[in-house]
């Protein structure tokens, strides 16, 4: 394995795409997500949370869950169809899992995170800039091995499947790997275990989705939202819910950049 690069909070201090005097919501990007479901609607939430957190400059919310719930939650949230720069897909489908929600996102020929049960849907080819987010379990299962090999190897697993899928891969977990189909191999900054909880990972696909949105490359938005998660982590430890945390993404990016 070649070298491992990791990334420091003055990296996301140099890459984080902050608005200009000149940006809109347009030019900051437009992210949709197809996530939730009837049997998982609180994914939906979770991803909203991320992307609107972010910073992304609309979020659509194209999936089947009540779009009522999210608009009680989130009322920026625009649940009407429409152009979207990224798309965040499969946290949340459970059993509604179906091609026609791949196949939908891929026509529409924009940068997709793929997360949970969509990454059982992957096509022969993606589009460009496509970022999957598996966890171990996820990633054995998209590569016919067993979960214990993944985490003994959690580098060379996320790469091989960068290498067969074509696609940018950020494994989760512990240590947050990140892996261009080209064999670069980087970590996230680093957080406290307490992210370790039911719904950080719908989040994260959200933050992810938004930095794809604004025309952040697949590899730079995996190592950006994972160290952004790790971040508010640091900045407010303890068990606090993936969704609370995210609001705390504001504050980080707040002190990251005071004149923004
Ligand atoms: N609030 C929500 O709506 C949430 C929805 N989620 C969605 O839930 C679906 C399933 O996600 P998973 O990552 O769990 O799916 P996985 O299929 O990857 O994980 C399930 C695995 O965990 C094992 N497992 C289940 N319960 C266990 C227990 N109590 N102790 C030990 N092992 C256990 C099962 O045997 C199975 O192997 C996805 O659609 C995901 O996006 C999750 O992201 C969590 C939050
Ligand atoms: N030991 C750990 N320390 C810090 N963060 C962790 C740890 N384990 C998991 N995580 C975080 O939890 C999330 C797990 O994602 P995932 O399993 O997809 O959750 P879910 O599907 O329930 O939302 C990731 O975002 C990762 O950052």
């Amino acid at each position: 394995m070649d070298e491992i690069t990791s990334t420091t909070p003055e990296d996301v201090e140099r890459w984080w795409p902050v608005p200009r005097v000149d940006s809109d919501k347009y030019s900051r990007g437009v992210v949709g997500l197809d996530t939730g479901s009837q049997q998982y609607p609180g994914a939906a939430l979770l991803g909203c949370a991320g992307a609107l957190h972010a910073g992304a400059g609309m979020v659509r919310y194209l999936g089947e869950a009540p779009a009522r719930l999210v608009l009680l939650r989130f009322p920026s949230v625009v649940t009407a169809d429409g152009r979207v720069q990224a798309m965040v897909l499969g946290s949340g489908w459970g059993e509604g899992a179906a091609q026609a929600r791949m196949d939908a996102a891929l026509e529409r020929g924009v940068p997709l995170v793929v997360d949970a049960d969509a990454l059982g849907l992957l096509p022969d080819e993606l589009p460009a800039d496509c970022l999957l987010t598996p966890h171990a379990g996820e990633l054995a299962r998209l590569l016919g091995t067993e979960r214990r090999r993944v985490e003994a190897e959690p580098a060379e697993h996320a790469r091989e499947a960068a290498e067969h899928y074509g696609a940018t891969v950020l494994l989760k977990g512990p240590t947050q790997y990140v892996c261009t189909p080209e064999g670069a191999v980087s970590t996230a900054v680093g957080g406290p275990s307490w992210t370790a909880q039911a719904g950080s990972g719908d989040v994260l696909a959200g933050a992810c989705g938004a930095l794809l949105a604004a025309g952040v490359g697949a590899e730079r938005a995996g190592l950006l939202a994972a160290s952004l998660q790790a971040m508010a982590a640091v900045a407010f430890p303890g068990p606090h819910p993936p969704d609370r945390l995210a609001e705390g993404f504001a504050d980080v990016l707040g002190r990251l950049f005071p004149q923004s």
